[in-house]
């Protein structure tokens, strides 16, 4: 009998760390934390927890193997004192036509949502970045876009500028006016309609060159866009999918 072993998965992103838990080539759950300081990583290598771990993982064997993407260096350095850890590079992954310096995270959440969507097809992520990245019907990379993702686009508005405030997009609920009348709603108003144009423009751009394609979206902001892409252009919301574990589908096919 094949004894299914429990491992984690890590994806370091620019704003925090995305955590796997697999049970063999089953993804059994997922969370996120902060960046961690070294001194927890040295606990976590010697088979320790965190409070904001899922309490299962007290159950499971001391330090589980750890795979790990990484778009983040200095992060991934952190790791190497951990026992039992596999960094995963751009050579691991399968698609064809990359180029050196493609981020791991683009080309697993492209990997993984080509395997299990079927390929053409393209990827959004709403992280820290906001990327696309497509694979055309013969797993090539055909290329994509990176621009500033919704939070650092208000982040840097608030930073950059004397009058601006800082806008936090927990806080938003609906569409803001097109035509604001007051400071807050004119940040909102620029920055939101003009990336879900953007977003809209890409897609179909994308489906022009493969009409049959699949779209998936994944990111710490996917949700919130989805919802306001659905209230604008509710045409093009109905072929998109939100799947927020694109990288970790990635990791188990490479
Ligand atoms: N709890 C949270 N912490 C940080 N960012 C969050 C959180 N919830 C939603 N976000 C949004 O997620 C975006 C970052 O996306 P994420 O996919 O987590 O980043 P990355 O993979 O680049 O680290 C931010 O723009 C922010 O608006
Ligand atoms: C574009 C990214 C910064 C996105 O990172 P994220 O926002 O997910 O943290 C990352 O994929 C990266 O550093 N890429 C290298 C450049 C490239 O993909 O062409
Ligand atoms: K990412």
């Amino acid at each position: 009998m094949n004894i299914q072993k429990p491992w984690l998965a890590l994806e370091i992103g620019n704003s925090r760390l995305h955590w796997g838990l697999f049970v063999g080539e089953t993804l059994d759950c997922t969370w996120n934390t902060d960046y961690l300081p070294d001194s927890v990583i040295q606990q976590l290598g010697n088979g320790r927890t965190l409070d904001e771990f899922p309490a299962k993982i007290f159950t499971l064997p001391s330090s589980l193997p750890l795979v790990i993407a990484s778009v983040v260096p200095s992060q991934t350095a952190l790791w190497q004192s951990y026992p039992n850890v596999r960094v995963i590079t751009l050579e691991n992954v399968p698609l064809k036509n990359t180029y050196p310096t493609l981020g791991i995270d683009r080309a697993l959440a492209l990997w993984g949502a080509g395997i299990k969507l079927g390929f053409p097809i393209l990827v959004i992520d709403a992280g820290t970045a906001l990327t696309f990245t497509g694979a055309d019907s013969e797993q090539n990379l055909v290329g994509g876009a990176i621009l500033p993702g919704l939070g650092l686009q208000f982040a840097t508005l608030g930073q950059k500028t004397s009058q601006l405030p800082q806008l936090e997009t927990q806080n938003f609920t609906s569409l803001p006016p097109r035509f604001a009348l007051n400071t807050p709603e004119a940040i909102q108003s620029g920055v939101i309609y003009t990336l879900l144009a953007g977003i809209k423009d890409f897609m179909t751009a994308w489906w022009d060159l493969y009409p049959n394609s699949k779209v998936a979206i994944k990111g710490g902001d996917r949700t919130l866009l989805f919802n306001y892409l659905q209230t604008l252009y509710p045409e093009i919301t109905a072929h998109l999918i939100v799947e927020p574990n694109l990288i970790f589908w990635g990791i188990i096919y490479v």
